[in-house]
């Protein structure tokens, strides 16, 4: 078998990984390909390192999307143990993948799959009272959840991919059909590709997937050594998120905006930083006055959005298997192992060679 996987982002390497793990293939036989791989960083092209990033409720209530989900929560903890055990001596706060509390709270009353899923399975879940939430909330719960380094995780999981004999190849693909020249040395016999290009299936011939659309996110970086924990408030036309990132730099994301076909991640805008600094501290207080907030930076990114929902999905391309797996909108981090391992079965049961 010779698997090639377009794209280094998360969705990328969660499905390296669901390869190795689930379907017990040598790294030897993998190699991922990108324009942008772990470590490097580019506003348009690249949204992985950008990211807040916590496990949260921010994902729509499909069946599919609550799989994707789940999975991710019940199977980070196996992931965690492998890295950590790797990085012998590390702990998982230089790894980039730890536990913190969360809060949430919803301005109306959430869907009723969605929670009686979330109810099922997350640790620590618990309801919260009616003055437990803040003004204006109807709704609120609380549990344990994963925080991300976004950046940092992603390029530790990339060096365990590697140790695993995973081979990563810096290039651009102008069509899909190129993706079987970059293949891992030992491997041979039928080829397959997956196609992990979050926003680049917009335009990567072969693909072309115009239901592919950015939604612009803009965040705020604070150093806060004091917040260990996660506040989250979701509106009918806003989101505002306060998320630690694990590491010792005890850094703050605090967001943020979901811009539907803002193409611009170049630009960030005072007037939007603003709105996110007195938005987060009305809805945590603790983190104390706005404008003595020690401010690291500011940055916005694009989320991979597909109207209809991710991509996943066989399809054969002159003899090959191609298995698309994009549009992991503001999810991928929390949903993206759920959807590599829906991609890597699907190929593995498929029979379209
Ligand atoms: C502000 C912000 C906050 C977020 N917070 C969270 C959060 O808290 N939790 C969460 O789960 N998610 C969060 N997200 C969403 C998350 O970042 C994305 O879902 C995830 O990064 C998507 O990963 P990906 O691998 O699909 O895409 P990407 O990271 O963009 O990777 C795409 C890969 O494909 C490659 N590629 C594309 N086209 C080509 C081509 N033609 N040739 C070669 N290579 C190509 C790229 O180079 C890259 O390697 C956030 C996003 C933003 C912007």
């Amino acid at each position: 078998m010779a698997v090639t996987i377009v794209g280094g982002g998360i969705v990328g390497l969660y499905t390296a990984y669901c390869l190795t793990e689930f379907s017990q293939l040598p790294g030897s036989q993998i190699c991922v390909v990108g324009k942008y791989l772990p470590g490097d960083q580019s506003a348009n092209g690249y949204t992985s390192p950008w990211a807040g990033g916590n496990w949260s409720c921010i994902s729509p209530n499909d069946e599919n999307t609550l799989f994707h989900d789940r999975f991710t929560y019940e199977n980070l903890s196996q992931l965690q143990r492998k890295l950590l055990s790797h990085f012998k001596g590390r702990d998982d706060e230089w790894l980039g993948l730890a536990r913190r509390p969360t809060r949430e709270f919803w301005d109306y009353t959430p869907n009723e799959l969605k929670i009686g899923s979330l109810s099922s399975y997350l640790e620590d879940y618990q309801e919260l009272k009616s003055q437990e939430l803040p003004d204006g909330a109807s709704f609120g719960i609380s549990f344990k959840t994963w925080n991300f380094n976004c950046p940092v995780f992603l390029y530790n999981f990339a060096q365990f991919l590697k140790s695993k004999g995973i081979k990563f190849v810096k290039a651009e693909l102008t069509h899909l059909a190129q993706a079987t020249s970059f293949v891992n040395e030992d491997s041979t016999g039928d080829k397959v590709v997956f196609n992990c290009t979050g926003l680049g299936a917009h335009d990567l011939g072969g693909v072309k997937d115009h239901r592919v659309y950015p939604a612009r996110g803009q965040v705020v970086v604070v150093r806060a050594p004091d917040i260990n924990e996660n506040c989250l408030r979701w509106g009918k036309n806003y989101a505002t998120y306060i998320i630690p990132r694990p590491g010792p730099l005890k850094e703050l994301v605090l967001g943020g905006f979901l811009q539907v076909d803002n193409w611009n991640a170049q630009d960030t805008s005072l007037e939007e930083s603003e709105d996110i600094l007195t938005r987060t501290t009305q809805l945590l207080p603790k983190l104390g006055d706005k404008d003595k907030l020690q401010i690291l930076r500011v940055a916005a990114g694009l989320r991979p959005s597909r109207y209809g929902g991710a991509r996943i999905e066989e399809e054969a391309q002159d003899g090959v298997l191609i298995v698309h797996n994009y549009g992991a909108s503001g999810y991928g981090y929390q949903a993206g192992l759920g959807m590599g391992y829906r991609a890597v079965k699907l190929a593995f049961s498929g029979s379209k060679l």
